[in-house]
């Protein structure tokens, strides 16, 4: 099949490069010159474990291109895919600006049958919208299809070759079967493809990420109340995920849920209540919970100094949103360095791949080390925000050098209490014992 698509970001680029590894001919498109012109040169503009390697493949093997020419485009393509960003607005609603746009553009240029996909995120009613856009000007049949994508940050081309499920929302059948053959290879393995109502799929999207937001937040108010209380969240959360309606997963209790999509998302879906006379107190709850929650740390570590956090100096491991990606958007870290910035301290921060996005943010407010050990030098704590694999297990000695005192504050559970008490490091974590010196 002949496939545009449009916008190269997290979404986009893999959701082509993925399609062209299945044989088909994908072409992408984005506004952004100097990011095209870095892949066309064959570059990855993001980090996402493998997808380099299927990068590479597709484009010596001519299935996957780039343009900034939508009209060039989309002359042969069948399917027509909207990768496009839906940031929240001033409001909290999706800003579906860049959608409608290209929907608009997209009237006046196709010349023959398309199917016009939605992979963005976007709230009930869109795929009725960018029918309307795309039907101001166009002189030709069309379908629009909303498909949203589940895939996850980090664990994208996986997710995104062995789907959990894919969800096609549309009314027509011809553009169902488009999807459906396209789908396939992905659905081999037995995972459903399910077929639905465009409005179905789009909340689908929306509650799913709402849900699993909401999973997370109820797990750090258990972890807060286990500090309380003297209870182990660890072992409430084994003693809970073994029951198989509950499920092991995304009950982890941490700094906050950040990202480019939980944080957007559970605003946006309370937004689109709102607009529809109906009051998500849920969600309402999760939003304010999740935002005292980034900076639990921050106030542990005001707690241990008194206040007096002026003058000192702090590492940070971590600066990404989660492992294992370059994102920083709404990462719990920057929240922590506004807050350590603003009450006098000093911030020597270790990524191992968002640095250069932080830099963009704070510029030289903080300062950059090159490895885990060059940024505890001479700090009076350390703090983590992102459980990157390389931080797990540390040379304690080495570390214990490095830091004016042996104090940890740990926004992941990163290490076992009992081990860093036998080391004798102050050590505090989420919902678990705090250890003293
Ligand atoms: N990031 C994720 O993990 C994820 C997962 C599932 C769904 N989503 C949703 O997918 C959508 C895209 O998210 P993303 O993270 O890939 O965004 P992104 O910001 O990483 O990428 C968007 C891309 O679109 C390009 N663009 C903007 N306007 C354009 C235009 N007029 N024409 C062509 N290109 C244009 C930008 O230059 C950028 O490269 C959002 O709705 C998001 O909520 C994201
Ligand atoms: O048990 C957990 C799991 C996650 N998180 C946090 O939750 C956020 C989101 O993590 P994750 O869901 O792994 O990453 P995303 O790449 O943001 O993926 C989410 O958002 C995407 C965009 O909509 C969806 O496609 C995915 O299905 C959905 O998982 C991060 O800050 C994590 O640290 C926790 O605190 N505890």
């Amino acid at each position: 099949m002949k496939i545009a698509v449009v916008g190269t970001g997290y979404v986009g680029l893999v959701t082509g490069t993925c399609f062209a590894d299945t044989g088909n001919d994908v072409i992408c498109v984005d506004i952004d010159a100097k990011k095209v012109e870095r892949m066309k040169n064959g570059e990855v503009p993001i980090y996402e474990p493998y997808l380099d390697t299927v990068f590479e493949r597709n484009i010596r093997q001519e299935r996957l291109s780039f343009t900034t020419d939508l009209k060039a485009a989309v002359a042969d393509a069948e399917i027509i895919f909207l990768a496009l960003p839906t940031p929240p607005g001033e409001d909290g609603s999706a800003d579906l600006s860049y959608v409608l746009g290209v929907a608009e553009e997209l009237g006046h240029i196709i010349t023959d049958y398309k199917v016009i996909v939605d992979k963005s995120t976007v709230p009930v009613g869109t795929a009725e919208l960018v029918r309307q856009a795309v039907a101001k000007n166009a002189k030709v049949d069309f379908d629009i299809v909303s498909n949203p994508e589940f895939l996850r940050e980090g664990f994208a081309v996986e997710d995104f070759m062995k789907p959990d499920r894919v969800v096609i929302g549309t009314s027509s059948d011809r553009a169902a079967k488009v999807m459906e053959d396209l789908y396939k290879p992905f659905v081999r393995q037995g995972n459903p493809l399910i077929i639905m109502d465009e409005k179905s799929a789009e909340l689908t999207k929306y509650a799913a990420n709402a849900f699993l937001a909401t999973k997370i937040t109820f797990m750090n108010e258990i972890a807060n109340f286990c500090e309380l209380v003297g209870a182990d969240v660890d072992m409430v959360r084994a003693g809970m995920g073994t029951d198989t309606r509950i499920g092991k997963r995304f009950l982890f209790p941490g700094i906050g849920y950040g990202g480019s999509c939980f944080p957007k998302d559970v605003q946006a879906l309370a937004k689109s209540g709102a607009e529809n006379g109906y009051r998500f107190e849920i969600l309402e709850s999760v939003l304010d919970v999740n935002n005292r929650q980034k900076l639990s740390l921050i106030r542990k570590l005001k707690e241990y100094y008194n206040d007096a956090l002026s003058g000192k100096t702090f590492a940070l491991w971590g600066l990404a949103f989660k492992p294992d990606t370059d994102d920083i958007r709404e990462a719990p870290a920057l929240y922590m360095i506004e807050e350590l910035l603003k009450a006098g301290a000093k911030v020597k921060a270790f990524d191992p791949e968002a640095m250069e996005n932080v830099k963009g943010i704070f510029g030289d407010k903080i300062e950059y080390c090159d490895n885990l050990y060059d940024s505890t030098k001479d700090a009076d704590a350390l703090l983590i925000a992102t459980e990157w694999s390389v931080f797990r297990n540390p040379n304690f000695t080495k570390l214990a050098g490095s830091l004016k005192e042996k104090v940890i504050f740990d926004g992941r559970n990163l290490f076992e209490t009992k081990k860093l008490k036998d080391l004798g490091f102050h050590y505090e974590s989420i919902g678990r014992e705090k250890v003293t010196k």
